[in-house]
């Protein structure tokens, strides 16, 4: 996607999210286009497929052949817009193109959206699919079948939607489409006649492609005669229009003018803005059933993710909004470096949340932090991602606690809180376990693992699996080389660095996926670390009763490592139920940042001064003890 949108970045001016502001001019054939009502020539589809294999590049391919994007001008992956996928080389946000294409003399509208591969932005790739009634499902001719594959292809199945198995990257040397194609039948029953194989970076295969998407995947069953019915598959904030919203329209046709409500507040609204995404901004005057087109409703206007949006004269009642509710899996605090930044931080939060429907923002406040927030992420990716966006596109820099997944506890029913007995409570905080006279039962969830990996890794996959508290479920041969592994794990043991362990010992050949499986009793206590005898709230955690001496250990040495030597001794304790398991003593050193000076400028010497006071700004003071910021979540990685 960087250096395609450079080149964009020249012929518009951006705005926030990337798309060119609205263009006056408006296309040709995009004109012929809006005449076209007809439902049959419309397809919405999906590139879905594991990380790195493609998806991007064939997007813009298929904007190529429409006459979206000029070939060649303009180069690779254009709808990664977002400076944090340009920078980090992935797809982060889903983003929809209206394309025209004419086959058999007939005008065609598909509404091709492009998803992200890791599985920490799977929930975008499932609000996509609410729009869509067919996916492209791509697999690298090279790597084969790999474990979101296996994920997408079961979401796909699940939705009811048309796959069409597309083998890519055929022009590697090292491709073996027969390979891959015999995989795809092992695994899903997919006949190998039934695959299409292309290169999207040289275009072989895109045309037949895209015509098989004509071909095969069936027109949207929508209800064009009714009333205006809309469901919001995506959100985002414009600094002058307020918030605008990707909808994919179920029943009847909506225009600039008309008069909604949503089904969340009944309150009456005009719609004043209508787009289709090319991906730029096209403005339009009406759109009809079928169509996945942006609205906004002027900066008072409102709309979220999953909504409604109905013609005013619908009965409330009437609801389509089918996409499914997020499920969090990790909690993390986040605070503003200093208070007087609280409402910065809450603006950008807010606007950002608009962008980002994943995640989950509660306030908080610890007697530490001040006050803040306790957002749900889909991961630890997706929580770094949402803090990289924060600063980047909104200057706010955050203090972040310690990442935990959520836990439930069943209540006892004391006699104090006998009212409660039998309650069941989510903890996204550790700080905020209820007291251990107080619990019944704790419940930990759990997550079914898939792993894809060359055989000769198996024992050590293995291994790993089993290290991390894993039950093993049957495996299934992908072929004579590769083996499908699957294990019930505890959540909290592949939030954090499953993902990356396993690439380092399968030598990065192994994928893994991860799909819920709820909540189950498990043997849990609340860990807390004191710094001089004070309690650092950020790095309380709840942990297995296994794992209790192992990661006191661990936390308190990684502690001892990471903190800078102060003025003082430093006593680290990891503490449960008021008994220490273990501790570690930082020695006394005051930082001599000059001491590699010999003699010189003063000059020199007042900048590394000044150097080291920035840099006491980035920390949090613990009994006065200053800790780097990026501590809290360092420590919890192995
Ligand atoms: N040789 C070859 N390389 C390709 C082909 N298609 C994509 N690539 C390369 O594969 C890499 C990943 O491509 P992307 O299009 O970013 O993959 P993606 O699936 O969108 O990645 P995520 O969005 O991060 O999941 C890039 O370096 C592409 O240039 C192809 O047909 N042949």
């Amino acid at each position: 996607m960087v250096r395609f949108i450079n080149n964009v970045r020249s012929l518009f001016s951006l705005n926030y999210r990337g798309f060119p502001r609205i263009i006056s001019r408006r296309l040709n054939s995009s004109v012929a286009l809006e005449k076209n009502t007809d439902v049959k020539k419309i397809r919405n589809f999906s590139i879905v497929a594991h990380v790195d294999h493609g998806k991007s590049t064939l997007a813009d391919r298929l904007l190529e052949i429409t006459g979206s994007i000029k070939p060649g001008v303009e180069k690779a992956q254009v709808l990664d817009q977002l400076q944090v996928e340009r920078e980090r080389g992935i797809t982060v946000k889903a983003v929809t193109a209206s394309l025209n294409y004419t086959y058999n003399n007939e005008n065609y509208l598909l509404n091709l959206i492009d998803t992200p591969g890791h599985v920490d932005f799977s929930n975008e790739v499932v609000r996509s699919i609410t729009a869509c009634q067919g996916v492209i499902m791509l697999v690298d001719a090279n790597e084969g079948v790999q474990a979101q594959t296996v994920a997408v292809h079961s979401l796909a199945k699940r939705n009811n939607l048309l796959i069409i198995p597309t083998l890519n990257k055929v022009d590697l040397p090292r491709a073996d489409p027969d390979k891959v194609k015999a995989q795809l039948h092992s695994l899903f029953k997919i006949d190998p006649e039934s695959v299409m194989s292309i290169s999207a970076k040289k275009g072989w295969g895109v045309k037949e492609l895209l015509e098989a998407v004509i071909t095969r995947i069936p027109p949207p069953s929508v209800d064009v005669e009714g009333h205006f019915r809309a469901h919001i598959i995506d959100t985002w904030h414009d600094k002058y229009r307020g918030v605008l919203c990707l909808a994919y329209i179920h029943s009847g046709k909506v225009q600039v003018g008309q008069a909604v409500k949503w089904k969340s507040d009944s309150k009456p609204h005009t719609v004043k803005f209508l787009a289709m995404l090319r991906p730029s901004e096209e403005p339009i005057d009406s759109a009809v059933a079928g169509q996945v087109v942006m609205v906004g409703c002027g900066p008072k206007g409102g709309g979220s993710v999953g909504d409604t949006l109905l013609a005013k004269e619908v009965a409330d009642n009437d609801s389509v909004s089918s996409v499914p509710p997020v499920k969090h899996m990790v909690y993390a605090g986040i605070f503003p470096a200093d208070q007087s930044q609280h409402p910065q931080l809450s603006d950008a939060i807010k606007k950002l949340a608009l962008n980002d429907s994943a995640v989950n923002v509660t306030p908080d406040s610890s007697p530490a932090l001040g006050q803040g927030w306790r957002i749900g992420f889909l991961g630890l990716l997706h929580l770094e991602v949402f803090t990289q966006r924060l600063l980047q596109e909104y200057k706010a820099e955050a203090i972040l606690t310690a990442p935990s997944v959520p836990y439930k506890v069943k209540v006892k029913g004391t006699k104090a809180i006998k009212q409660y007995k039998g309650t069941e409570i989510i903890v996204t905080n550790p700080l905020l376990l209820p007291d251990v006279n107080h619990i019944e039962e704790y419940y930990e969830p759990f997550v079914i693992g898939t792993i894809i990996t060359p055989v000769e890794y198996i024992g050590a996959v293995t291994s790993l699996c089993i290290d991390r508290r894993g039950t093993p479920l049957p495996a299934n041969a992908v072929d004579d080389k590769m083996t499908m592994m699957q294990y019930i794990l505890p959540l909290s043991e592949v939030v954090i660095d499953f993902h990356d362990t396993l690439k380092s010992i399968t030598s990065g050949f192994a994928s893994f996926d991860y799909q819920d499986y709820g909540f189950h009793p498990s043997a849990l206590v609340r860990m807390d670390i004191l710094i001089n005898g004070m309690l650092v709230d950020e790095l309380t955690t709840i942990v297995h009763t296994s794992r209790l001496e192992y990661n006191a250990r661990r936390l308190t040495e990684k502690l001892k490592e990471m903190i800078p030597r102060q003025m003082v001794q430093v006593a680290i304790q990891a503490v449960v139920g008021g008994k220490v398991f273990a501790r570690e003593t930082l020695k006394a050193y005051r930082k001599d940042v000059t001491a590699k000076l010999y003699g010189g400028d003063v000059t020199r010497r007042k900048k590394l001064l000044k150097q080291q006071a920035e840099g006491k700004k980035k920390m949090r003071s613990v009994a006065n003890i200053r800790i780097p910021r990026d501590t809290f979540i360092d420590v919890l990685k192995r």
